[in-house]
Parts: structure tokens; C-alpha cells; sequence
């Protein structure tokens, strides 16, 4: 039966681990082939019964995104045909290549689909929200492809760690970083991905995979350069790499005190940088 009461979920970070571009459609629109991880780090969506839809923005980041009609949550909400008050708790910085606004449509659909008791939609249902958001509702590490839509689960499950994201205040539109792309034919990761034994093994595989929207995005932005060294140079980080478009770099680390000290010792060097660790979710 469908519970009427208030509901709330999880809006986990989105990390690419990799990001290849492999080529591009007609539309313009780019083909990825990226190793898509989420992170213990996120926003919440609240949803109560409401006959209007409305939506009101709380936390830390709330003040980077004025409620506007064209809000993530309300698109989702809309296509679910769905009215409730929305209460979104923003702690993920906005345009910032973790995903945040895929991550909240993702939580509103989960939430719309709770409240009533039915089904999620299918992936190509959600891709009209972005091309982020189906690879978000799954939620889970996978291999995705197209533009978004292709999602390939994991043959194996990933090692346990931890990712320290650090975003150096610079937001990057995402359509600026793939023109400023130097070429859209690259080549894509190994056609299986092997099996991680240890997080050191799946370091030593993503350092030989590539974000290729990394160099343009730090041509744009250069201070992500010195936000990909400051992880890269905290004890105990296996690998820093800038995920999606940017700017946010993450740094991956095997042992839990090793990345909360790295989180501590970043926060205390970059006061005007969004640092924050958080388990890599299974
Ligand atoms: C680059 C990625 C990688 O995961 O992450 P973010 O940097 O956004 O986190 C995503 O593909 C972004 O997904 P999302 O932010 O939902 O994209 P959309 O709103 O659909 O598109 C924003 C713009 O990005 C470009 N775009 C997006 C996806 C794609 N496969 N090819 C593209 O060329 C297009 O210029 C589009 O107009
Ligand atoms: N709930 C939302 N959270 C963040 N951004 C949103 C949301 N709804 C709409 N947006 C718009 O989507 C754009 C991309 O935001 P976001 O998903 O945070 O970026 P990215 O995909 O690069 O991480 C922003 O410029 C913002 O104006």
C-alpha cells in the first residue's frame, strides 16, 4: 500500500572514476565510457503530502541555487505527475561535475515512486532530465556508455574505500568543457574491466584510463590543477583525478583515518575550497 507520510532520500555524489569520450552523435551530444562511482557525501530530498508542488531549498549550498521552476527536483517531480512540498538540502556544490542537480532528480523520482508505491521508470524514461540522471536512479558503481543511457553493472563488486572530493570554488559549465574538447574520438576503456582485487588494484587500472575532459577543463579553469595536486599530495591517496566535467577532483584512499585526515588537512590549507569524505558506496 502507499504510505502517505513524509519520505526521504539519499542524493549521493556521482564520481566518474573515468570518463573516456569516445565520440559524438549528430545531436552533438558526446559518447562516454566512464566508470561511474557514488560516494557516502550528498544531498537529501524530503518529500511531505502536499496538493501543490513546491519546493524549498535548505544547507550549506543553498544560497548557489535560487528555487526556480526549472529546479532539478520539480522536473523529476513533473515527470513522475506528481505534487508533494519538496524540501531539498543542498550540500553538494552546484555545477561542479558530482552530479548534484542528477542526484537530487534521481532522489525526487525515488521519492514520487515511494510516496505513491510504484514502479521507478525505466533509464531512457529519466534521460530527458539529463544525461546523468539514469546512471543516478541506478545508483550503484557501474560501467556506463552512450550519453548516459548504456548502464552495465559490474561483474565484480568493487573493493571497499574511501573518497575525499575537493571542489576549488570555480563552477565549469559543462557544455563550455566538451567544446573546448582537443579531439572526440578517444579511445574507450579495455572492452572487460578486470576484477579489483585490492584498491591499490583498481588505482593501478584507473591510472591507465583518463578523464578526457580533465585538460579542457583545467584550460578553462587552471586552479584545477592545483586542486588534483593538493589531493594527490595527502598520505596515503592511491589516485586524484577530476571527475565528470569538473571542477570537483577526487582523491581515493584505501584507509578511512587516512582520508578523514586528508579531508582535515585540506580544509585547514583551503578555506574557500568544499572539501568532504565519505565511504565508497557499494
Ligand atoms: C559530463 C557528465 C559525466 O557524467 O557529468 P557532469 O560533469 O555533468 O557531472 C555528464 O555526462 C553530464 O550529464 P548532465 O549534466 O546530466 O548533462 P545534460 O544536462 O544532459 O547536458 C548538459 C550539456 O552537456 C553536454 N553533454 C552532456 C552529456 C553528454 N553525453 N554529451 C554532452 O555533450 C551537452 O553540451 C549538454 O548540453
Ligand atoms: N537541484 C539542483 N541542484 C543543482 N543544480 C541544479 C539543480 N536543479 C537545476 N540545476 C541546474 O543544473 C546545472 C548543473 O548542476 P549540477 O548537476 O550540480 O552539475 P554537474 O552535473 O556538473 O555536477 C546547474 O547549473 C544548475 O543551475
Amino acid at each position: 500500500m502507499p504510505d502517505p507520510g513524509p519520505v526521504a532520500v539519499f542524493a549521493p555524489a556521482k564520481i566518474n572514476l573515468t570518463l573516456h569520450v569516445t565520440g559524438q552523435r549528430a545531436d552533438g551530444y558526446h559518447l562516454l565510457d566512464s566508470l561511474v562511482v557514488f560516494a557516502d557525501v550528498g544531498d537529501w530530498v524530503h518529500l511531505a503530502p502536499a496538493d501543490r508542488l513546491t519546493l524549498a531549498i535548505t544547507g550549506p549550498q543553498a544560497a548557489a541555487l535560487p528555487v526556480s521552476d526549472d529546479n532539478l527536483v520539480l522536473r523529476a517531480a513533473r515527470l513522475m505527475g506528481a505534487g508533494g512540498s519538496f524540501t531539498l538540502e543542498k550540500r553538494l556544490p552546484v555545477a561542479s561535475g558530482i552530479g548534484g542537480g542528477s542526484a537530487d532528480a534521481a532522489a525526487a523520482v525515488r521519492a514520487c515512486a515511494a510516496a505513491r508505491g510504484c514502479a521507478l521508470p525505466a533509464a531512457a524514461d529519466v534521460l530527458a532530465l539529463g544525461a546523468d540522471v539514469p546512471v543516478c536512479l541506478a545508483g550503484r558503481p557501474v560501467r556506463m556508455t552512450g550519453v548516459g543511457e548504456g548502464l552495465e553493472p559490474l561483474a565484480h563488486p568493487l573493493p571497499a574505500g574511501w573518497l575525499v572530493l575537493a571542489n576549488p570554488g570555480v563552477a565549469v559549465p559543462t557544455p563550455a568543457v566538451f567544446r573546448a574538447l582537443a579531439r572526440r574520438d578517444n579511445a574507450p576503456m579495455p572492452g572487460v574491466l578486470p576484477q579489483f582485487g585490492t584498491l591499490a588494484a583498481l588505482a593501478g587500472f584507473l591510472n591507465a584510463q583518463r578523464n578526457d575532459l580533465e585538460p579542457p577543463a583545467i584550460q578553462i579553469a587552471p586552479v584545477i590543477d592545483g586542486c588534483k595536486a593538493a589531493l594527490a599530495a595527502q598520505p596515503g591517496c592511491l589516485i586524484a583525478r577530476m571527475s565528470g566535467s569538473g571542477a570537483t577532483c577526487f582523491g581515493l584512499f584505501a584507509d578511512e583515518r587516512a582520508a578523514l585526515a586528508a579531508e582535515t588537512a585540506l580544509q585547514a590549507a583551503q578555506p574557500g575550497w568544499w572539501v568532504a569524505a565519505g565511504a565508497l558506496r557499494p
